[in-house]
């Protein structure tokens, strides 16, 4: 087991918020924030896309490379839109016992309530 504190997710969520402000000669965190939300949000599309295509190929390697650029870039979205990853796990929580295939007829029930269905 490692000694270190929280999950890699929670310290490397730690780690680009407090680049936030940082110089951006000398981390390319701070220099993902100068850059503002459009470019970081395309940088997370970017990788979801590398991602998807790592897994179409079932390239293991590639999936678990992309995998840790998407988390790395979705921290920097996050903490950009000062969202911190307690936020994501108490969403995630909260739909814990749901059944993925209920929630969506819920939803698609709400969809057709408010059409007029
Ligand atoms: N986990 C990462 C991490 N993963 C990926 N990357 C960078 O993300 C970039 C993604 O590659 P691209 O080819 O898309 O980058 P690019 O060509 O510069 O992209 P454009 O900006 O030009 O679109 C690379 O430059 C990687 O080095 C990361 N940079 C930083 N971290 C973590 O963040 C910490 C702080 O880093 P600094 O802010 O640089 O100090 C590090 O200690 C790491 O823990």
């Amino acid at each position: 087991m490692s000694e270190k504190e929280g999950t890699g997710l929670d310290r490397l969520y730690a780690t680009v918020a407090a680049r936030r402000g940082g110089d951006p000669e000398q981390s390319y965190t701070a220099r993902l924030y100068t850059k503002g939300s459009a470019k970081i949000a395309q940088k997370v599309g970017e990788e979801a896309v590398e991602l998807a295509i790592a897994a179409a190929l079932e390239d293991r390697d590639e999936i678990i490379s992309e995998s840790a650029d998407l988390l790395y870039h979705l921290s920097v979205l996050w903490a950009n839109a000062d969202i911190d990853p307690a936020d994501i796990y108490a969403k995630l929580e909260a739909r814990e016992g749901q059944s993925g295939l209920a929630e969506k007829a819920a939803r698609n029930n709400e969809g057709e309530k408010n059409n007029g269905v």
